[in-house]
């Protein structure tokens, strides 16, 4: 036979020299030639899945048969263990993989009707009266849902692919990396590898392209990702057939009511939630101008203004564009470079009240509550902060430095978050929680992301639509691609009315802290002498309502009062208290009192 296949092969070469196809003529007298014999094997084997039913009924015929002919009176054994088998697989079938209740119930019907079958065969005879014919039958109607079942030949489809994986991984220079396991899911498929001793996960990030084209899938399909065990030879490769991304995600309200609980700004391609944490961290959102920062930050105030542990400061020097819509659930809103400096001074002096509270009552760290909230500054284009406002860049340094602990907290977006854009100081270096949408230059990612994070496979270059983002935090330290709920602007305006009722108002200490901060802004140089103005150093509450009374429209600040009387803060506020509570002072803003009836003093 093998001097005859050598001939046949010479044979065929010279065809081909001649430009003719070779041909395989079999003689019907002839054993047929090994070559006919592994196509037909290759063939059954590549058809396998779609030859399951009439493979099925063939085994089931040949078993009726043998049975028959052997224990006819095994027929009932065949009928219990048929309807045994078929409960199980209807009422338990998800344990084996039978996720959809339409699986199980074709799977329970399949082998009650093959049970019922091979019992009758057994009992009577394979060939008995139609049984035949009842086989074949039932072998067409109940394999057409089997041959069209879109999971079972997108599974087939993917075998396919794959079995070509070790020329393929020969060809885009990943030789010796193998095939472990590979699953058919909602968007496509997902399949782990082990990689040949040396090539790491990197080597397979930087192939992405050439898997792609291996594999004849659509550009931005495969995503490399490491396995869940984290091994270092191994790696998990998913393709795409549908992008679950494709349309834009309505944002299904808010999912968290306290900062403790981490907030899901939007879906992965796995459709998992893209879950983050902001309790006593700062994050930092960049990309390029219509990549969906503003979107994003809509998502946390969405989740934000929900929580009532969490005070909301904002900086929005674009006038307030992006942030205004969030006004009535914002306690402070910056929308000017003076404002802005004030706003980080009260919160450096309320960052500094909390710290001095903490330690003077042995705890480390501020644990946010509706009386005792986290103050949360939100900063859209933190450049335009950087430039017009320089000199709070040592304020935001402190919060960065300082602020987690107290429970004073950063969110910044900007496009290119520079050491220039980002005020020179240590306030990028500090951000735990980055959200990087598209950037348009590779090297931006190391920028919002982190040194290094290119070169590990965090693409945000190739993001390619909106709203799509990577997320790197402690927890999330795999470039996994994720797209931002959206808000609709009416969305935003209906969460801000509904959640501004329950907006919770900052904590006595922090307060405190701010009035005495905006004591010393304000103090003017030309206020007359406290103790002149009040004339009776012995009396402090006559002092004290002197000088409400000669306040001037805008009111007194508490510091003033301090130094006017000589008396201290908690002294001071009880008398302002008491004299509110009989009409004769009036509260004018935070921190300012005077005389309600000034001309009457
Ligand atoms: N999550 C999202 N899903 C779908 N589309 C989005 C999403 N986020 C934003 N978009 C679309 O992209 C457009 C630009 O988004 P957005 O204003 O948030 O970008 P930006 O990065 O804040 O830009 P800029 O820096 O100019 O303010 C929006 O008008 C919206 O149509």
């Amino acid at each position: 036979m093998s001097s005859r296949n050598a001939k046949m092969r010479r044979h065929a070469r010279k065809m081909r020299r001649n430009g003719l196809q070779p041909m395989v003529v079999i003689d019907a007298n002839d054993r047929l030639p090994d070559l006919v014999g592994v196509v037909i094997a290759r063939t059954v084997w590549r058809y396998r899945s779609e030859l399951a039913p009439p493979a099925l009924a063939l085994t089931l015929f040949l078993m009726g048969a043998s049975l028959h002919a052997g224990h006819p009176a095994w027929w009932w054994r065949a009928l219990v263990g048929a309807a045994i088998a078929a409960c199980l697989l209807a009422f338990l079938g998800g344990r084996v993989g039978l996720s959809l209740r339409a699986e199980r119930y074709y799977a329970a019907a399949v082998v009650a009707a093959a049970g019922s079958w091979l019992a009758s065969a057994i009992s009577l005879g394979a060939l008995y009266g139609f049984l035949p014919q009842l086989l074949t039958a039932e072998t067409v109607v109940l394999g057409v849902p089997w041959w069209t079942h879109r999971r079972r030949r997108a599974r087939v489809s993917v075998e396919r692919q794959l079995a070509a994986w070790p020329e393929i991984s020969k060809a885009i220079g990943l030789p010796g990396s193998r095939l472990q396991t590979a699953v058919v899911d909602v968007w496509g498929w997902r399949a782990r590898f082990a990689l040949a001793r040396g090539q790491t996960i990197q080597d397979a990030t930087a192939k992405i392209p050439a898997i792609e084209s291996a594999l004849g899938t659509f550009r931005g399909a495969v995503r490399v990702l490491p396995t869940r065990d984290d091994k270092a030879n191994r790696f998990e490769l998913r393709v795409l057939n549908i992008d679950p991304h494709g349309d834009a995600i309505p944002w299904p309200g808010p999912s968290v009511t306290t900062i403790n609980e981490p907030i899901d700004l939007g879906p992965f391609e796995d459709a998992t939630a893209a879950r983050i944490l902001f309790l006593r961290r700062h994050g930092l959102i960049g990309g390029v101008a219509g990549s969906g920062k503003s979107g994003g930050i809509n998502v946390l105030m969405g989740n934000l203004t929900a929580c009532r542990d969490v005070v909301i400061w904002a900086i929005d020097l674009k006038r307030g564009m992006e942030l205004q819509p969030w006004a009535s659930c914002i306690d402070r809103l910056a929308t000017t470079p003076e404002q802005a400096r004030v706003l980080l001074h009260d919160a450096v002096a309320v960052l500094e009240a909390r710290a001095s509270w903490l330690a003077a009552n042995g705890r480390r760290v501020w644990e946010p509550s509706p009386d005792m909230p986290a103050l949360v500054i939100v900063i859209d284009e933190f450049a335009e902060l950087a430039e017009d406002a320089p000199e709070s860049a040592s304020d935001t340094d402190s919060i960065a430095r300082r602020g987690r602990a107290v429970a004073v907290q950063l969110i910044a977006a900007t496009q290119r978050p520079t050491q220039k854009a980002m005020g020179r100081g240590a306030v990028r270096s500090q951000m735990d929680v980055r959200v990087s949408f598209r950037v348009r230059e590779r090297k931006d990612v190391d920028l919002i992301l982190g040194q290094g994070m290119l070169a590990a496979g965090w693409h945000a270059h190739t993001l390619n639509a909106p709203g799509k983002f990577l997320l790197s935090a402690p927890e999330h330290d795999v470039p996994r691609r994720a797209r931002a709920y959206l808000l609709a602007d009416e969305t935003v305006a209906r969460t801000a009315e509904h959640h501004a009722d329950q907006r919770p108002a900052l904590d006595a200490i922090s307060r405190t802290a701010i009035e005495e901060a905006q004591a010393g802004l304000t103090a003017p140089t030309n206020v007359p002498e406290p103790t002149s103005v009040a004339g009776d150093a012995d009396d402090p509450d006559a002092a004290l309502m002197a000088v409400l009374s000669g306040a001037p429209d805008e009111g007194t600040p508490v510091q003033l009062l301090i130094q006017a009387t000589g008396m201290s803060r908690p002294w001071i506020y009880q008398r302002l208290r008491h004299h509110a509570q009989n009409g004769r002072v009036t509260q004018v803003s935070r921190g300012r009192w005077r005389a309600a009836d000034r001309h009457s003093q």
